[in-house]
Parts: structure tokens; sequence; C-alpha cells
């Protein structure tokens, strides 16, 4: 993005202006304003009205997504161009979820035939799963599901499989679903003193075969494994399915060739829960259901590819999201679920924005002059209310918000007499809450009265942008709208950035250097020309270890 464009100077001129920028004086000014930025599509609204912006701002993002060739950016990620520059390749989330009956070449190759090629073969695990069929070593039918990754590998199956839990067949009662991510061993050993080897899958999820996190528990888990039946063969047959772009890698760890299910490089981790990486939540909720949350995604990338700028909901979310961070500065935003099913949403997301756009160079290696990613954090908005509102409320940090919410819930809930009306009520209780927040962080003491006598500790500030999405339900096709609207704001930040949001050079350092350590605390060689902090930590370590 060049700081000096015309477009860019008066985008800032406007950021200065303080009188403009108060939600008071912006609802006071224009009383239709929710004519202009309430959206409605498919099955959600979009409430953008509480953003500090004006029709003049609006209008002068738009010309900025227009001087950075948004539309041209967006047509090359769904052709396939390779907009990973720093690796080459394409980022083609997109084609995981399009129709069978679409085509898609990429370098001489029908992707989507390749993608269905793939769904296929989950839908073949899927069904020998649920119908008992496929057996552990003893006979007995699979109860429980492993699934063995990190990042992209764990988080999106993870959430979903969460989200989702209200969508389970009859599977689920012969059917529990566990997620182990972190390599100090605590979830991996825990889990396994509940666990029955004979009935145990797990999924070894890893895009590159190689992430140390992922192979120290799954070597735990081929340990425990044999441990109670030493036929490698049988177990690795019977009790191990790997998921990754990379079959060599999955030979080598002795994945059984039948057992191995393919994505491609040109599907980056954090977006994969589309591919065979989601199959732990199609092993939850079902095919059908699985190929719900792909449509609903699909749907999403026709309204971005397809759609009007002003009209086109990822764009306004992403160019609102870089006027907060790179204008307005901003650099801190909140996602607020007001339903626990989401509770694992703002975990989901921060790798999402974080990893994709917490970049300082721009695709052709200049350093930016602006802010980018706000870091970003969340939880479910009801538990949030009382640990971190406060600082929202009265604190010195300036904080941008989503708050989401489904409209209806429990209406199909027969968990006796009775109870569905007091689900429903509870539900209530938390839109209620949902909007009762945005409406003081907009407008602080003065969502309720004019009184400016207040005691200093009891005054809000308001003032605090945020935008609110409700959905008439979540279920898996809203909930693929949903994810696929996140992960294009991440490509629209990018673009108007100037960065490549596919890569993840900044966590790689840290693993060389991790393994050097681990060198060094097992005594062999010796760190050499450690800074003192280090060399102090390890050999404390060593002392008391
Ligand atoms: O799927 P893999 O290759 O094990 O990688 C897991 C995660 O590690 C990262 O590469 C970061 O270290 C993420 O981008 C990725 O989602």
């Amino acid at each position: 993005m060049d700081t000096h464009s015309k477009v860019v100077r008066a985008l800032q001129n406007l950021s200065r202006d303080k009188d403009l920028l108060n939600l008071d004086k912006l609802f006071a000014c224009d009383a239709k304003r929710n004519d202009w930025l309430f959206k409605s599509w498919e099955q959600f609204t979009f409430d953008f009205t509480k953003q500090l912006v004006s029709k003049e701002i609006l209008t002068g993002l738009l010309e900025l997504a227009e001087s950075r060739k948004l539309k041209n950016r967006i047509s090359g990620l769904i052709a396939g161009k390779p907009v990973n520059t720093s690796e080459d390749r394409p980022a083609l989330h997109t084609a995981l979820r399009m129709p069978k009956s679409k085509s898609l070449v990429v370098n001489q190759t029908n992707v989507v035939a390749d993608v269905h090629g793939s769904l296929e073969r989950v839908k073949g695990i899927v069904d020998k799963i649920h119908s008992g069929q496929w057996r552990g070593y003893s006979g007995k039918p699979i109860t429980d599901i492993v699934n063995i990754g990190v990042g992209g590998s764990d988080l999106g199956p993870f959430m979903v499989t969460n989200a989702l839990k209200d969508f389970q067949a009859d599977w689920k009662n012969h059917l529990d679903f566990h997620f182990v991510s972190s390599m100090d061993g605590t979830q991996i050993f825990k889990l396994l003193e509940t666990l029955n080897p004979e009935t145990c899958l797990f999924i070894i999820s890893s895009k590159s075969f190689t992430t140390i996190d992922t192979f120290y528990n799954a070597n735990t888990a081929m340990e425990w494994m044999l441990g109670a039946c030493p036929d490698k063969s049988l177990v690795v047959k019977q009790h191990f399915i790997g998921v990754s772009a990379s079959p060599d890698k999955m030979n080598e760890w002795g994945i059984a060739a039948d057992n191995q299910l393919l994505f491609w490089d040109w599907v980056g981790g954090r977006f994969s829960l589309w591919s065979a990486i989601g199959l732990p939540i199609a092993l939850s909720v079902g095919m059908d259901n699985f190929e719900a949350l792909l449509s609903g995604a699909h749907e999403m990338d026709k309204q971005f590819a397809t759609a009007p700028f002003e009209d086109n909901i990822p764009v306004l979310l992403g160019l609102i999201g870089v006027w907060n961070a790179t204008f307005l500065n901003i650099n801190a935003h909140t996602v607020l679920p007001y339903d626990g099913r989401l509770q694992f949403l703002p975990n989901y997301l921060t790798q999402l924005e974080m990893e994709s756009n917490g970049k300082a160079v721009t695709m052709d290696g200049k350093k930016v002059e602006y802010k980018t990613c706000p870091i970003l954090w969340g939880d479910i908005g009801p538990n949030a209310q009382h640990a971190f509102y406060q600082l929202l409320h009265q604190g010195t940090q300036k904080v941008s918000c989503d708050f989401i919410a489904p409209i209806n819930r429990y209406h199909d809930t027969s968990n006796g007499a009775g109870t569905d009306e007091f689900l429903i009520k509870q539900h209530k209780l938390s839109l209620a809450n949902c909007l009762a927040q945005s409406r003081v962080l907009a407008f602080g003491n003065k969502a309720v009265s004019d009184d400016e006598n207040l005691p200093a500790h009891k005054f809000y500030n308001g003032n605090q942008p945020s935008t609110t999405i409700l959905m008439d339900e979540l279920n898996p096709y809203t909930l693929g709208s949903l994810i696929a609207l996140y992960e294009h704001k991440v490509f629209v930040m990018a673009s108007i950035w100037g960065i490549n949001p596919f890569d993840q050079w900044g966590v790689e350092l840290g693993k060389v250097i991790a393994g050097e350590l681990l060198d060094a605390i097992q005594g062999d060689p010796p760190a050499k020309n450690l800074d003192i902090s280090t060399q102090t930590l390890l050999d404390t370590i060593k002392n008391k270890a």
C-alpha cells in the first residue's frame, strides 16, 4: 500500500478528524445509517453501523480496494494463480468446496476432480467406521477417534467438531472424539489412561508430516498401542490413519497405503479443514453435514467472487478491519460469540488471522510503513463479560470487536417436558446481553442517560467499534459460510497491505533453535554461543532436572 497515494492520504486525513470519529455523532448525523451499513445475506445479518465509518470513509475504503486491484486479486485467488508468492504456489481452499460438476484446471490438472476423489475416500472411511465394519486388532468396532495434529491440522477440526456437536447422529452413541495437539504430553498421557487400545483409531494429521509436536504424540500413541498388541503391521493397519500432503513422509512413518488420505501443497494448513484434514468433522457429524459445511463455504466464495464491493460482506469486513488497524491504530481485535458452541472459534481465528497477516514485509520484500494485523483474541461473550470486558469498557486501549450470535436455538430440542422453553429463555438472555454489550461499547453511559455528573469510576467512554454478525441459526451450512467469510477477510486485508497471507516464515526459526536446545538439554553436544539469559536458564534446568 502506497502511503503517499492520494487515496491513502485522504483516508489518513479522515482518520485524524476526531470530531467525525465518534459513534454518538455518526448516529446523530445520519439517522438512516442502518440503510447502508446493515447487510442481509442468505441466513445472515451484518450490522456495521457501530463501526467508526461515515459514507465518505467507506467511499475512500472502496477506492483503496480499487487502487489495490482487489477485484483481480480475488479472481487470481479463485482461479489458482500463484498468490502464495514466497512459495510460488496457489492457495486453493476455495477449490476444496467447489461442487463436483465444476472444473478448475491448474497446472494441467483438474483440481476439483482430485478434491472429489479425496472426498470419496473420506466417505469410504466414514462409512466403514460408522457401520462398525472398521475393527481394531481384536475384532471390536472403533469407539474412540483421536486426532493428533497441531495448528491448522488441529484447530479447524477441533473448533468445528465442537460447534456442531448437536449435529452428531446415531453413531454418537458409539464414537467419542479426542484432540491431541500439545507437545508437552499432558493431553496424550491423560487421554491414553482413559482409552481402550482395542477400540481406538488415531488420525495423524499433518500437512508436512514432519511437525515434531505431532510426531512425539504419534510415537507415544504407537508405543502405547504396541504395548497392547505387539503386531506392528496389524496395529498400523487397524489403528492409524494419516492425512498429509506428503505421501513419502507417511510411508516413512509407516502409515499403511490404504490408510493414507492426501491433500495438496496448494492448501494452506490453516485453510485445510475442508480437505481430508476435516475427517474428524465428517466422522462426527456425518458426510451429509460435512458436505453442507462445504456448500455454505462455497456460497460465501460466490458472494466474495461476484458481489459488488459495497455489498460484498468479506470485502466490507476486511476493509473495515484495515480502517481500524491501519488508519485508526486500533491494534487489538476481539471475537465474542454469544453461543457456547462457538467457544473455540476465537482460538481458530487467532491462527487464521495472526499467522496469515502477522507480517511486516510486502510481497516484494519491502518493510511496510503501516500497522498490519492486530492482536486477536476472544472467548464466549457472556463469560468474557465477567473476565476482560472491564478493559473494553473502561480501560485505556482501543479495541474493535466482532459479536457473533445465532438468532434461533433449541427449537428442536426435546429433553423432556418444559425443557425447550427454559433453554430458549436462556438463549434469549444471551442475545439480550450481546446487544447490550455492543450498545454500551458504542455509546458508553449515554446509551442510557445523559447524566454528566457521574463519579469518574462509573464513567463509560464508549466509542469502541464493533460489528455484529447474526445468523438465523448455527448449522453446518451457516458455519461453513462464517468460516469462509473470515478466510476471505484475511485475504482482503493482506491484499490491501500488499502482504502474502499464505506463508508463515515467522514460525521457522524457533523450530530450528528448539532443536539445538533439545540437544543441549539432553547434554549432547553442549550449547555454544548462547546469550547469558538462555545459558543460565539451561544450566538451571540441567542442575535441577
Ligand atoms: O500440518 P503440519 O505440517 O503438521 O503443520 C502444523 C502447523 O504448523 C505450522 O506450520 C506452524 O508451525 C502451521 O502453519 C501449521 O498449521
